[in-house]
């Protein structure tokens, strides 16, 4: 197998008529990482993956591959290969003929290219059904083949458009396993786009997550979900409530936050100017079912809803200014004092828990 290699976006953007699909992104993607776009749909992230892959040109930016800027490169001479999210299998071949494909279109001999589509498919555990076509396989088992046709010219990156979003659950979560592994096995750098928040988080080094074409935050899955950057990232990544309101004092480095119908306090330096807007986020399982005390936060609301979930109960609120402020408890703390929709309760968390989160307005 090939090197891994790094890929760096510099300012890369994509225009389709009057629409900026990418805002100069830039972006470093670690040599043999796991990187995953993710993102609602729109966002942009199929088109920056086709950019890499050279199946879509830039309309501004550069993009290296190690040493190489394979802007201009076709897509055969860039050192990635794609692996699309229907397979793009041919019906009419066999599995040995599927993988060899991109082999034959560079010219190597029969015998030659029969044997590495062997070996491929021999790496990912299908050699016995080598003679079938595509039609004859399950859905995991068509997208081994198209795995195996992908790595079959030696990738630096392999890029994959949705690759489960055509499997079953159960399917989905063992594939996922067994590309994670693959990378693992391979080394070489991956990128892969999903707009799954559990998927991304499961799979990669790096999660890359984008917005109306620009890129909120590039970090690895904990630092995503622990310290999310922007309100978006934290309402997108879910298990966040964000609250937005204005600061009305600051004290010894204590800023106040007022809400439409309550007060936040805390302790970090989020804003320096009085009357400015800002979010903050809190985990939904950080904030506790009891008033706030002196050492911590919090503020009183009515109970919207309770949600059963087994090992832990979900309970939507109203108040400071949100109509579904979140609380997930386990099952254990739920069932020692258990509340009912329209009951007003206190709900509280302690400082260090609050995440200010960026892009303030004024
Ligand atoms: N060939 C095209 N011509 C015109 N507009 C396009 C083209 N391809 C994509 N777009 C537009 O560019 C924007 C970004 O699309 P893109 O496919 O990159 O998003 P995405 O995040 O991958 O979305 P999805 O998850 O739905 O695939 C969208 O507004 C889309 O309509």
């Amino acid at each position: 197998m090939s090197k891994a290699a790094e890929i760096d976006i510099a300012s890369v953007s994509k225009v389709y008529g009057t629409t900026t699909a990418v805002h100069a992104i830039s972006l470093k993607i670690p040599a043999g990482s796991y990187c995953c776009f993710l993102g609602p749909s729109g966002c942009g992230k199929t088109s920056t993956l086709r950019m890499i892959a050279g199946h879509e040109s830039l309309s501004s930016g550069d993009i290296r591959l190690g040493n190489v800027v394979i802007t201009d490169f076709p897509p055969a001479r860039r050192g990635t290969a794609m692996m699309f999210q229907s397979y793009a299998l041919f019906p009419h071949l066999d599995l040995v003929d599927n993988v060899a494909f991109s082999l034959k279109m560079k010219g190597v001999q029969k015998e030659e290219r029969r044997a590495k589509a062997l070996e491929m498919l021999k790496l990912m555990q299908m050699e016995a059904y080598a003679t079938r076509r595509p039609a004859q396989l399950s859905g995991g088992q068509q997208q081994r083949v198209a795995l195996a046709r992908a790595l079959i010219t030696d990738p630096e990156a392999l890029l994959l458009d949705e690759p489960l979003s055509a499997l079953d659950p159960f399917l989905k979560i063992r594939m996922r396993a067994e590309l994670k592994k693959l990378q693992k096995t391979l080394g070489i750098t991956f990128v892969h786009v999903t707009h799954s928040q559990e998927e991304a988080m499961a799979l990669a080094d790096v999660i890359v997550i984008m917005n109306d074409g620009r890129i909120e935050q590039a970090a690895a899955p904990r630092t995503v979900f622990e310290k999310p950057a922007t309100a978006f990232v934290a309402r997108f990544m879910g298990d966040h409530n964000v609250l937005s309101g204005r600061v009305t004092s600051i004290d010894d480095g204590i800023v106040t936050l007022t809400v439409p119908d309550g007060q936040i306090f805390s302790v970090r330096d989020i804003a320096q100017e009085i009357g400015k807007s800002i979010d903050i986020g809190i985990r939904t399982d950080r904030v506790r079912l009891e008033p706030a005390s002196e050492k911590s936060l919090g503020f009183q609301g009515v109970v919207a809803n309770v949600e059963y979930r087994g090992a832990s109960v979900k309970i939507t609120v109203i108040g400071a200014g949100s109509d579904d402020f979140t609380v997930v408890v386990s099952d254990a703390d739920y069932f020692t004092k258990p509340v009912s929709t329209g009951d007003a309760l206190s709900l509280s968390w302690a400082m260090e828990d609050v995440i200010p989160l960026g892009r303030l307005s004024a």
